[in-house]
Order: structure tokens, then C-alpha cells, then sequence
């Protein structure tokens, strides 16, 4: 069968607990919102498609649980991701104040010394 997209992006949500990453996925693919808080287990994905400049572009989204219990499952995306989405809310500074941590967790294990 046919590839249906020229190109394939991987990306990945990162960011604490709570924050709104699955919220945010469930909007981008599906344009739905549900106000309930069910903690994405480990790891969950979600696919849509794109046309940029005549190119099909499959956009694939990792949901990352922000809990700290999965951390070791979802670290082990992040070397196949090539590009990572950080998220806080911007009602919570402490979730604002984590995305250096979140941030320098990538560059650990996506771009180790
Ligand atoms: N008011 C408001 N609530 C939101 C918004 N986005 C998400 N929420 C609520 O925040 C809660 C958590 O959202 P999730 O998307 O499940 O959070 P998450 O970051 O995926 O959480 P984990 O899976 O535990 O890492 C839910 O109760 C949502 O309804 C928003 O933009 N505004």
C-alpha cells in the first residue's frame, strides 16, 4: 500500500502532571476537550496530518505521563523524537519553574555529553 505522507514527525509532550499535555493533543487531533483528569499511563500517541507547502506531513505525538513513577518508559521516547513540546500551566508557577528540569532531562538523554 502506498504511503499516505511525504514526511513523518515525531514529537513529544513533556511537563508535569496536570498540566494540560493530553487536553492540549486531544484538541490539535480531534478538536475535543473533556474536563476530566485521567493520568496518561506511561506513554500514548496520537496522529494527524498536515499540508505544508503541498507536503503531507504525518504529524506523530507522543502524550507523555508527567508523573515521576513513569519517568524511566518515557525517557526511553525521547532519543526517537525530533522535536519535544514543553508544557505548563499557566495557572501553577511550579509547573512553569519544572520545565528547566524538563528541559534539561531531554538534553541528557537526547544529546548525552
Ligand atoms: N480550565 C482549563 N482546564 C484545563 C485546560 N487544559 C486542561 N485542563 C484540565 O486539566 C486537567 C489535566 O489535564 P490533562 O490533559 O489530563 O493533563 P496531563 O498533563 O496530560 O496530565 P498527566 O497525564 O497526568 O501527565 C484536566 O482536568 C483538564 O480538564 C485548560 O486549558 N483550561
Amino acid at each position: 500500500m502506498a504511503k499516505q505522507y511525504d514526511v513523518l514527525l515525531r514529537l513529544l509532550l513533556l511537563g508535569d502532571s496536570g498540566v494540560g499535555k493530553t487536553c492540549l493533543l486531544c484538541r490539535f487531533t480531534d478538536n475535543e476537550f473533556h474536563s476530566s483528569h485521567i493520568s496518561t499511563l506511561g506513554v500514548d500517541f496520537k496522529m494527524k496530518t498536515l499540508k505544508i507547502d503541498g507536503i503531507e506531513v504525518r504529524v506523530q505525538i507522543w502524550d507523555t505521563a508527567g508523573q515521576e513513577r513513569y519517568q524511566t518508559i518515557t525517557k526511553q521516547y525521547y532519543r526517537r523524537a525530533q522535536g519535544f513540546i514543553l508544557v505548563y500551566d499557566i495557572t501553577s508557577s511550579r509547573s512553569f519553574q519544572h520545565i528547566v528540569k524538563w528541559a534539561s532531562d531531554v538534553d541528557e538523554v537526547s544529546f548525552p555529553q
